[in-house]
């Protein structure tokens, strides 16, 4: 059997703050296969934000390694990181941060033409992403002349544009009412799972959570399985 693409191996996190020692994550351990989905709920203040900042590799743990796709990314100077960050992960987060002045589809083939893709081909990838997000008839609309739902769709194709092995969400339904979140959210695990994305979503939404293969819940610093859930 292949690598998990990521494995959190033993993550410790403190925040030392006004002379405290806050020990927010107390050794988490977890692996997410590609094409997995996984939900990660807990209280506010549990520590998902920290662990998905974390598993982004947009900070470090104290102690512990991240390992995407058998890749440890402990010991990795900050410009590997970024590029790791940049070529393996993609991310959503509860608001959209499209750039205003571009059109749905711009956003789209924005981050592949960083990434050095030519331009015919980042069009057509990003023309697909955005058809099967129900947006073919918005390609051209900037994301003020879109809805909230339609705006979250278009991150979702941002995210995923250049393929990425892992997908990190950070509340992505978040800003969302509860119809239109579940939509979107149907989107994004239809094509993770269509493109073999290993996904971690931070959720308050439970009945969100159930929708993913598998559930973890982030409490006292560790995470415990959640119950089974659906697909
Ligand atoms: N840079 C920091 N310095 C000090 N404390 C921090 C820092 N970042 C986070 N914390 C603390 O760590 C704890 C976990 O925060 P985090 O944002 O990860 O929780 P969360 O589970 O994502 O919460 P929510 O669901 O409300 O977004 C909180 O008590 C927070 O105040």
């Amino acid at each position: 059997m292949s690598n998990p693409i990521l494995q959190l191996q033993n993550i410790h996190r403190h925040f030392f703050q006004g002379g405290e020692d806050l020990h927010i994550l107390k050794g988490v351990n977890l692996e997410i296969q590609a094409g997995e989905t996984v939900s990660l709920v807990g209280a506010s203040g549990a520590g998902k934000s920290t662990l998905l900042h974390i598993t982004g590799l947009l900070e470090k743990a104290n102690e512990g390694d991240v390992m995407i796709d058998g890749v440890s990314c402990n010991g990795l100077s900050d410009i590997k990181r970024t590029r790791i960050r940049r070529n393996e992960i993609g991310f959503v987060y509860q608001f959209h941060h499209l750039l205003p002045e571009f059109t749905a589809l711009e956003n789209v083939v924005m981050p592949q033409m960083i990434a050095g893709v030519g331009g015919n081909k980042a069009r057509k990838r990003a023309e697909e992403l955005l058809e099967k997000m129900g947006l073919a008839e918005r390609l051209t609309h900037r994301p003020a002349q879109l809805s909230g739902g339609e705006q979250q769709r278009v991150a979702i194709a941002r995210a995923l544009a250049n393929r990425p092995k892992l997908l990190l969400a950070d509340e992505p339904t978040g800003n969302l009412d509860e119809t239109t979140g579940g939509e979107v959210l149907n989107i994004l695990l239809d094509l993770a799972r269509e493109e073999g994305t290993a996904a971690l979503l931070a959720t308050h939404n439970t009945s969100f959570a159930k929708r993913t293969a598998s559930c973890v819940i982030l409490k006292d610093g560790k995470l415990h399985k959640g119950v089974k859930m659906g697909a």
